[in-house]
């Protein structure tokens, strides 16, 4: 139950500043001391608080008062001024002067603080610009204060309170008042729905001006979350009217004045009118830019690149067919080259000779890939090392708040590019476009960006479909493997992966050494149906340990969904015991010994290597979404829970942190992309045709290195092969290529970067 309490801070005993998380002494209240603890933006010893929170019980400390929220009350007596002044929170002042101001003045302090500061030059020690400056600093908390109060009036928080006031100061009250939207733009943490929420407190009408642009640009936002990178204007429209509530015959002259005010870029196409954020629009149009600048020619001698093919086959044993000995012809020859094609084509095997041609020219190669799963692949398929992007590029964190890709900082960029000859970019089909923005500023032309993945793999979970659109674009040397090297007897793996991709049948009848269904019709049977398999005969069947067989499902909710999955899973993999410690963190039960994945890119998390003994052999930053590992240890004292990843990182969680944590017994295919594992057992039964695609099974086929078992309905099978509808994706790296290279526009134009100036520049020609 909520109560209010009223007294003084007398100390802080804790602040951390980073989050403003505090434990202080409250006296003068109804017990003589009390120990109060919160998250607060700033906090001045001596002030008078009324405080609201609730009483709770700390297993060490013991009783507390949790604040919830609270206001500084101007001192009201002589005590609590001498109090206030002395406490350190108005500057040259300290006990002992405030002692003697509130001796001269009596009762009258606080009056003439406030009124008449002036007069505090009749205290001894205090000079006329002495008593001027004090004014200043208490008329400053003073309005803080009262900003505090009006902000909390429309249920807003300290925290945020006092980033709002630190950022537009005195205004706050118009900008509150007249447009509380432009809180969404200016400050990181509001949303449009907090801002909607605050402007109907006020009073602000549904089809106001500022709320409908905001509400345009949210909606474009929202997409973005989805992979777009645009919307087409009919369906921003009806988005936006269906968010607003407003119709959308309101919306055609904000988009053109959003235009011209250079929030958004349009563009017309024969069909529709593209409507871009105008940061998308420039980040496009930078990647088309940067990669036609990569696209250069670097004439090799013909006969010298036989000579060496040759010499490579003959050291690997291999001989390259074709389109094989083209790709490293090409990327020999490229600034940029893309390799393209699906599971079991010979991909691995071009990249292991493009490698050995590089090195015998004596280049530097380095070689990445998005996730860490995926860079330890190619790690371990090419005996070169291979680490993420992000290390690549030197990721050194970003601040909390944002978090997003936009704000990442690597520390190579534009001004410190990377020293390679040669980069070779594994699974490029997960690489979004800010990712591909941030790698390619920081790659100078002369050295070759070889690009690899396969495009009918599910696309990337940021915006864009950069991949792909860079192949549509024909721009660039492109070689598809389409010849499949495994053979069927070896593997029916990708001899029905690809069969999936053509949308046809695949046979069921049981005859694979590799690729089994087991027809079951209700849910309960096949999850028991899931636990024997992993249980019993995958481990076996492919040498590996229960905990390296995958589930994969489409869903996350509904009775095979990955949120009941792994309930159950649990349940039996990982079974309550004495000896495991657990924590409940919300709706989730974590236990020692659980399979655990990252469900955010988290670019501050460090993270340690352990040698032996436990001693840290290497450190860093960033866990990302989709890293996979196994929860080692609970301690409830520390309220930390310690994660091994599968590539030996070790992170410590928070007790706050494991809401970034999702059990991994069962994932959905959509987090699957760029890992491979020993084994895949797929629960297929029903669920919304629009997540029952061809696409999402074919990245799940390819997800299993040796043994994919589907257990359920062949009917639903069936239908996923058939169903080709995909979710759109609007992007249109493609067309700023194509423009690019065509108007020749990459020539005359030298690049400018995406600072303040590359904007203006990249605005003007979008307009
Ligand atoms: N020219 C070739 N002659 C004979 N076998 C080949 C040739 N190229 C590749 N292979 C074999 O075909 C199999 C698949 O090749 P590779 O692993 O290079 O393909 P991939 O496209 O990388 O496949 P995945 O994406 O499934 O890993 C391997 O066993 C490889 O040895």
């Amino acid at each position: 139950m909520s109560e209010k309490i009223t007294g003084y801070i007398d100390h802080v005993v804790f602040r951390n500043n980073d989050n403003g998380y505090t434990v202080m002494v409250v006296k003068g209240t109804k017990e003589e001391e009390l120990t109060c603890v919160g998250s607060f933006p700033s906090i001045s010893q001596g002030v008078t608080i009324e405080a609201e929170g609730t009483y709770t019980t700390h297993p060490v400390y013991g009783k507390q008062f949790q604040i919830h929220s609270y206001t500084e009350k101007m001192p009201e007596d002589s005590l609590a001024m001498e109090r206030y002044l002395g406490s350190g929170a108005i500057k040259g002042i300290g006990a002992a002067l405030a002692a003697r101001i509130v001796r001269h003045f009596g009762e009258d302090t606080l009056r003439i603080v406030e009124e008449e500061p002036e007069r505090l030059s009749e205290v001894k020690g205090i000079s006329e610009k002495k008593a001027r400056e004090i004014a200043v600093q208490v008329t400053e908390k003073a309005d803080m204060r009262r900003a505090m109060i009006f902000l909390q009036k429309y249920g807003i928080s300290l925290n945020l309170g006092a980033k709002i006031y630190q950022k537009y100061g005195q205004a706050v009250y118009g900008v509150l008042q007249e447009n509380p939207y432009r809180l969404a733009e200016d400050i990181s943490g509001v949303g449009f729905k907090i801002a909607d929420e605050i402007a109907s407190r006020i009073g602000i009408h549904t089809d106001s001006d500022y709320r409908i642009r905001s509400g345009m640009l949210y909606t474009l936002m929202q997409a973005s979350g989805e992979g777009h990178i645009y919307l087409p204007q009919k369906e921003l429209f009806e988005r936006a009217s269906r968010l607003l509530d407003v119709d959308s015959s309101y919306m055609e002259k904000h988009l053109m004045d959003m235009a011209i005010d250079r929030k958004l870029v349009l563009k017309e196409t024969k069909e529709a009118t593209l409507v871009y954020p105008s940061k998308y629009y420039q980040i496009e149009l930078n990647t088309a830019r940067m990669l036609n600048e990569l696209n250069i020619k670097c004439p090799e001698n013909e006969k010298l690149v036989e000579r060496r093919l040759a010499q490579i086959q003959k050291e690997t044993g291999t001989v390259l067919d074709e389109m094989q000995k083209k790709a490293v012809k090409e990327a020999a020859e490229n600034g940029l080259f893309i390799l393209t094609g699906g599971p079991g084509t010979g991909k691995t095997t071009t990249i292991n000779a493009i490698i050995r041609f590089f090195e015998g020219e004596g280049a530097e190669l380095r070689l990445a890939a998005p996730t860490g799963r995926a860079a330890k692949r190619m790690t371990e398929t090419t005996g070169y090392e291979a680490q993420t992007i992000h290390r690549l590029l030197e990721l050194n964190g970003v601040p909390d708040e944002e978090h997003d890709n936009q704000a990442i900082h690597f520390d190579r960029n534009a001004q410190n590019p990377l020293d390679a000859d040669v980069i070779i970019i594994d699974e490029m089909s997960m690489v979004d476009i800010f990712l591909m923005h941030s790698l390619l500023q920081a790659i100078t032309a002369g050295t070759r960006l070889i690009l690899v993945g396969d495009e009918n793999q599910l696309p990337s979970v940021g915006p864009g479909n950069v991949l792909r659109d860079i192949i549509r674009s024909q721009v660039f040397p492109v070689v598809e493997l389409t010849k499949i090297f495994r053979q069927a007897s070896e593997s029916d793996i990708v001899v029905n992966a690809h069969k999936i991709n053509r949308g046809e049948q695949v046979s069921l009848d049981n005859k694979s050494r590799d690729f089994f269904f087991l027809k079951r019709y209700d849910a309960d049977i096949i999850i028991r149906v899931v636990i024997a398999l992993i249980q019993e005969k995958m481990p076996r069947y492919v040498e590996a340990r229960p905990f390296e067989i995958q589930v994969l499902t489409p869903m996350r909710k509904g009775l095979l969904g990955v949120e009941r999955l792994n309930q159950i899973l649990q349940r039996y993999l990982n079974p309550p015991d004495s000896g495991k410690r657990e924590y409940e963190a919300g709706q989730q039960m974590f236990r020692e010994g659980d399979k655990v994945m990252q469900v955010k890119n988290n670019y501050q998390m460090e993270w340690e290597v352990r040698g032996k003994y436990g001693i840290p052999v290497e450190k860093g930053v960033g866990v990302f979404n989709g890293d996979t590992g196994i929860l080692k240890e609970i301690n409830e004292f520390s309220e930390i829970a310690s994660v091994e990843f599968e590539d030996g990182r070790w992170a410590e969680y928070s007790f706050k942190q494991l809401e970034e944590l999702e059990l991994a017994y069962a994932i959905t295919i959509h987090k699957s992309q760029g890992s491979e594992y020993p084994a895949v057992i797929l629960p297929i039964l029903s669920g919304p045709r629009m997540l029952l695609n061809r696409n999402l099974l074919y990245t799940a086929v390819t997800r299993a290195r040796k043994c994919v078992t589907v257990v359920g309905s062949e009917e639903t099978f069936g239908e996923m092969i058939r169903n080709e509808k995909q979710q759109k994706r609007y992007s249109s790296l493609d067309m700023r290529i194509r423009e690019l290279a065509e108007s020749s526009l990459s020539q005359t134009m030298s690049f400018v970067p995406s600072g303040n100036e590359g904007t203006k520049a990249a605005d003007l020609s979008g307009m």
